[in-house]
């Protein structure tokens, strides 16, 4: 087809990981894991370095054997798809190739490996808008062509599902923001896309769920909105009145903490706004300011994955 697309194997598309575990000589990388990823959406597996996330993805490859528990593709697990390639596309590092080979030709000598048509090599390259470098040689492509060249061959089988290990690494901002809108587009077609990054602030902007781990286990799952605001939950409220002693008096009336500032604003912790506003109604104060200081999201992160994890 002209646009490189034909429509997806057929399958569930969804990634299923249950109970997974391995474990090195004393080192336990992955820690009874399980998370489901569905299609049509793009997924964010978060974790600080060292937190499993390659390990994963490579036991859900069939490229680490588990110590325990499953990991299964399309309900299949990885060894038992008929035909891989069509199944599942996957880009675990910088794409490697022979140094004085061009883009096309490398995506030719798989296209013959895997029996797939000469033409999906060409077909593959225009969706990652390499055309322009197909007859450059791999060792002049930039770190991005080569992400891009990794990409086109993960798409070669059209697969349903595509697993990517920290594809922004190196990326410059042109090339992240290609990605991002890569990876979208793949997922608004109904694919299966399955993302690890150790940068909150990028799956923010990328993912539509996320899964967080930290020292092999799971720490949050679900839609990323759901999981950012349950980590920022419970943020102290900052309120502003002229009449701040009957405000204070009647806020430690209901349990609250305040601490006024230094600019004469007071900080409330124990209650949320909403009663503060409430409270202050009836203290018939008036307000000034009303509102709910989040925390950072980023700090909050590493908090939450920096206390499981330890030293590793
Ligand atoms: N073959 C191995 N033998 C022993 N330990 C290993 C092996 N592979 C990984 N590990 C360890 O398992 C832990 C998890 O590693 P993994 O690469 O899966 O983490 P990660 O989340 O992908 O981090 P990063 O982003 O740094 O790659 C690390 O402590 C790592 O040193």
């Amino acid at each position: 087809m002209s646009d490189g697309q034909r429509s997806p194997t057929p399958g569930d598309g969804q990634i299923v990981v249950s109970g997974l575990t391995k474990q090195y000589k004393n080192l336990r990388a992955v820690d009874d894991l399980s998370f489901a990823v569905r299609p049509g959406r793009v997924t964010g597996f978060l974790g600080p370095n060292g937190a499993g996330k390659t390990t994963t993805l490579r036991m859900l490859l069939n490229l680490v054997t588990p110590t325990s528990g499953s990991a299964t593709i399309d309900g299949r697990r990885y060894a038992d798809l008929t035909d891989p390639l069509r199944h599942v596309g996957a880009v675990l590092e910088a794409s490697s190739a022979h140094k004085g080979r061009t883009g096309i030709n490398h995506l030719r000598v798989i296209c013959a490996a895997a029996g797939l048509p000469r033409g999906r090599a060409d077909e593959v390259l225009e969706l990652v808008g390499l055309t322009p470098a197909a007859k450059r040689k791999f060792k002049g492509y930039s770190l991005g062509m080569k992400q891009r060249l990794g990409i086109a061959a993960a798409m070669l089988g059209d697969p349903r599902v595509l697993i990517l290990d920290e594809p922004a690494n190196g990326l410059d901002p042109e090339g992240i923001r290609w990605m991002r809108g890569f990876l979208k587009g793949l997922a608004a077609q109904g694919r299966t896309v399955l993302v690890s990054s150790h940068l909150l602030s990028e799956m923010q902007l990328l993912a539509d769920d996320v899964v967080i781990i930290a020292a092999g286990k799971l720490v949050r799952q679900g839609p990323v909105e759901q999981v950012m605001s349950s980590m920022t939950a419970g943020g102290r409220v900052r309120v502003r009145t002229p009449q701040a002693d009957e405000l204070v008096a009647a806020l430690r009336e209901q349990g609250a903490t305040v601490t006024p500032d230094e600019h004469g604003v007071l900080l409330v912790d124990g209650v949320d706004a909403p009663t503060v506003g409430r409270t202050a109604l009836a203290a018939k104060a008036e307000l000034h300011e009303l509102g709910t200081e989040r925390p950072d999201l980023e700090r909050v992160f590493l908090e939450l994955t920096a206390g499981k994890a330890g030293i590793r």
